[in-house]
Order: C-alpha cells, then sequence, then structure tokens
C-alpha cells in the first residue's frame, strides 16, 4: 500500500524564510526526476504568530507556489516555561535563537501521515539518491527515532534530519517530557536525546518504563553531512565519501543565505546559492530576495514591479492546501510586523566552552505517571 510520507521544515522567523524556500524548491526539482513509491507532501510547520502577522500576501503565495502543504503550528503547551527552563543551556551553546526550535515536538502531531521525514530549513538535499532515506527502515515504530549521529557529539543524534512515526501518545509524552526537563543544549536536540537515545539517560529503567522499544536507529552521516565540518572538510574521508553525499547541512550561526555568505568559497555553500539563484530565475525574485538578506523591510511596491509574475501565482495558487487556519491571502496585513532582526553572521568560532550545565529532574517530576499512562500494555 502507498505510504503517506510529509517531508516537513519549520520556520518561526523570517530570516530563515530563504532556507526554507530553497529547501522546498530542491526537494521539488528531486522529486520531480525520480519515482518515488511513496505519496510524498513537501510541507512547511510555520508558527500562526509569523504566518499570521508578518508576511505579505506576496510571501504567502510565494511560500504556498513552493510547498504543496502549510500547516500552522500553535506554541505548545507551557512552551514559555520550558524556554525560561532550558535558557542558562541555550545561553551556553550562544544561540538564544533557538530557543523555539522544541516546536519541532508538533511533528509527531501530524497523524494525518504515514511517516515524516524532518529538515532542517538549512539543509540541501543533493541528489535523487537522497529519498532512499525512506526505504531504509520501512518497519520504524512510533518509539523509535531515526536520525545521524551528531559531530560535536557522536552518541547523540543531529536533529536536522529526523525520521519519525506520528504517534499521538508520543506527542503527549514527548510535550509532557518537555516542559518537565530540561534540554541538553536548551533546545530541540538535547531534549529529543534524552527523550529517544539511551546514551543521554542516567536511568536505563526510566527509559524502559516508556517503552522498552525507545529507540534512536542511526542512519548514515551521508544523509546529513554536517558544515562546516571542522577538520573533516579536507580530510580524506571526505574526498572518499564525497561521491556519496545526499544532504548536507549547514549548522551554526553562519548560513549560506548569511549577508557575507557570499564571499564563502566552500563548494557547498556555493551550490546552495547556485539553487537559490535558480528559484529566483524561475520566479523572478532576485531584487526581493537581495533586500530580504539584509534584513530590510519588504514592500509592496517593489516588490508588485519587479515580479510581475506573482498576480499569476497568487491566481494558480488560490485553491491550494493548508491545513488548520487558512487566513486569506487578501486579509493578511502587509508586513504587520517589523522584520526580525537579522543578525551579523559571523564566521563561527569553534570553541571549547564546557558544555555541561544541563540537569535532569526526574526526582521532582510526575512524568512517569503520565508516560506510563501513555503507553497501553499491549504495545509493551
Ligand atoms: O530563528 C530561527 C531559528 C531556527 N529556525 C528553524 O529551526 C531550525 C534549527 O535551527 P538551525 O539554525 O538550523 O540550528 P543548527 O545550527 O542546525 O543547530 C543544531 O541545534 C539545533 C538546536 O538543538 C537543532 O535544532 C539543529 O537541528 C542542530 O543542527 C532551522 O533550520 C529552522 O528550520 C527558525 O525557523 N528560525
Ligand atoms: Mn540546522
Amino acid at each position: 500500500m502507498t505510504r503517506k510520507v510529509a517531508i516537513c521544515t519549520l520556520l518561526y522567523s523570517r530570516g530563515y524564510l530563504p532556507g526554507a524556500l530553497t529547501l522546498a524548491y530542491q526537494l521539488q526539482r528531486l522529486l520531480n526526476q525520480t519515482v518515488v513509491e511513496d505519496d510524498i507532501t513537501v510541507c512547511l510547520l510555520v508558527a500562526r504568530a509569523l504566518f499570521e502577522d508578518e508576511f505579505s500576501p506576496q510571501e504567502i503565495v510565494l511560500i504556498r507556489s513552493l510547498f504543496r502543504e502549510i500547516i500552522i503550528i500553535d506554541p505548545l503547551e507551557d512552551q514559555a516555561k520550558s524556554v525560561e527552563n532550558n535558557k542558562a543551556n541555550l545561553d551556553l551553546l550562544r544561540r538564544p535563537e533557538l530557543s523555539f526550535t522544541l516546536l519541532k515536538a508538533r511533528l509527531w502531531d501530524l497523524v494525518q501521515f504515514d511517516q515524516v521525514l524532518f529538515l532542517d530549513a538549512d539543509t540541501l538535499p543533493l541528489n535523487k539518491e537522497f529519498f532512499k532515506i525512506l526505504q531504509l527502515y520501512p518497519k520504524q515504530t512510533r518509539f523509535q527515532i531515526a536520525a545521524v549521529p551528531d559531530i560535536g557529539w557522536p552518541d547523540m543524534f543531529n536533529t536536522g534530519v529526523l525520521l519519525l512515526i506520528p504517534d499521538l501518545e508520543m506527542a503527549k509524552s514527548l510535550q509532557d517530557f518537555l516542559v518537565k526537563t530540561v534540554s541538553i543544549d536548551g533546545a530541540d536536540q538535547g531534549i529529543f536525546n534524552q527523550f529517544f537515545n539511551p546514551a543521554c539517560n542516567y536511568s536505563k529503567e526510566i527509559l524502559h518504563k516508556i517503552s522498552p522499544l525507545m529507540e534512536w536507529i542511526r542512519l548514515p552521516f551521508i544523509y546529513n553531512v554536517t558544515m562546516p565540518n571542522y577538520g573533516y572538510q579536507s580530510s580524506p574521508a571526505m574526498s572518499f565519501f564525497q561521491q556519496h553525499i545526499n544532504l548536507v547541512h549547514f549548522i551554526g550561526t553562519f548560513k549560506p543565505w548569511s549577508h557575507n555568505a557570499s564571499n564563502h568559497e566552500d563548494r557547498y555553500y556555493q551550490l546552495w546559492r547556485d539553487t537559490q539563484r535558480n528559484l529566483h530565475n524561475e520566479h523572478h525574485l532576485s531584487n526581493y530576495f537581495t533586500r530580504l538578506q539584509l534584513g530590510n523591510l519588504e514592500t509592496e511596491t517593489d516588490f508588485h514591479h519587479e515580479s510581475p509574475c506573482l498576480d499569476t501565482l497568487l491566481r494558480q495558487n488560490s485553491g491550494e492546501k493548508q491545513t488548520q487556519v487558512s487566513p486569506d491571502v487578501a486579509q493578511v496585513g502587509i508586513n504587520a510586523a517589523p522584520n526580525t532582526a537579522i543578525q551579523e553572521h559571523d564566521q563561527e568560532v569553534p570553541t571549547s566552552d564546557p558544555q555541561s550545565a544541563f540537569k535532569f529532574e526526574w526526582e521532582n517530576t510526575d512524568y512517569l505517571r503520565h508516560v506510563q499512562r501513555a503507553f497501553p500494555e499491549s504495545d509493551i
């Protein structure tokens, strides 16, 4: 039977829009070149406040033309509390903008799909071989998460590429867990590892009470090759495996769309920019995106003058599928909120600061009560 598979990315601030659009464009391009057994829907998970208050109608049209489905997500229950609890560890990471990556927990709510492949907005699949990822574990269960080891700490997985089985009980357990536990890195990667990965738990017994089947399935690195890959970029391994790399992931604060990225010579950054350029050309968007990268406010007038194809797009996409709330394009305010500041992205300097301030608070929670209820006997 054909499985319904969502390939999703997440957007909760407009600074990552170039990443999300370029990723969607690349996915479409590669999907057009290949025959995939599954019924694939390329989706954008977008924070409600961002989608409804910050995007202009033209931006929404553009987003709709690249994503088959837009899924508007609300904050998690007690999200503000979780963000506050995690603040100290996120400060260690020096990435305050990552606090809302916890929203990835919403992926388990997407039970309209049989499986979800999540990709960070700063990833770029390179070839159609990438879709083989969907065939790697056909029997994946809701207790398993499939992901690639993190180069910063390979006993943990990186959460930029995730395969998961949506399930409402798991969603609830994970979200309860999130509220009650301090994340290792103050964001989603730490907490998802603490939830699924036995290496991140002081007590295996506790993990087994959730389910003995809880597991991280370790995917090959070629499905999430993180850049910059300090020390490895020019290594023999890099040249040996180069032909087999299926996806690159631009981790850290310096992104290919950062304002000074055009001086960056690395071939994968260049590849990302070439892909973005093709997207611009097809949609007549170059000027618009130049301004976006600089973090300037967009104006409707400029946009219309320079993008005559958008009226056509508006008409073409008016029937586009969208789940949850669907604000009428015409009713959405034009740049109602000021553009969120796009940070100065300097080249990230590797740091040897200790990252060990996390603490587990099993004793102080009633987490176990919740998870035991969440998993019926028959599943264990
Ligand atoms: O301001 C932001 C920041 C992030 N995102 C989304 O969240 C993802 C994660 O942020 P990113 O900058 O890609 O994080 P990384 O530099 O890749 O950092 C690592 O650490 C993060 C926090 O644990 C994980 O989410 C990542 O998967 C992991 O690679 C992005 O790709 C976007 O999809 C936004 O929409 N707006
Ligand atoms: Mn990322």
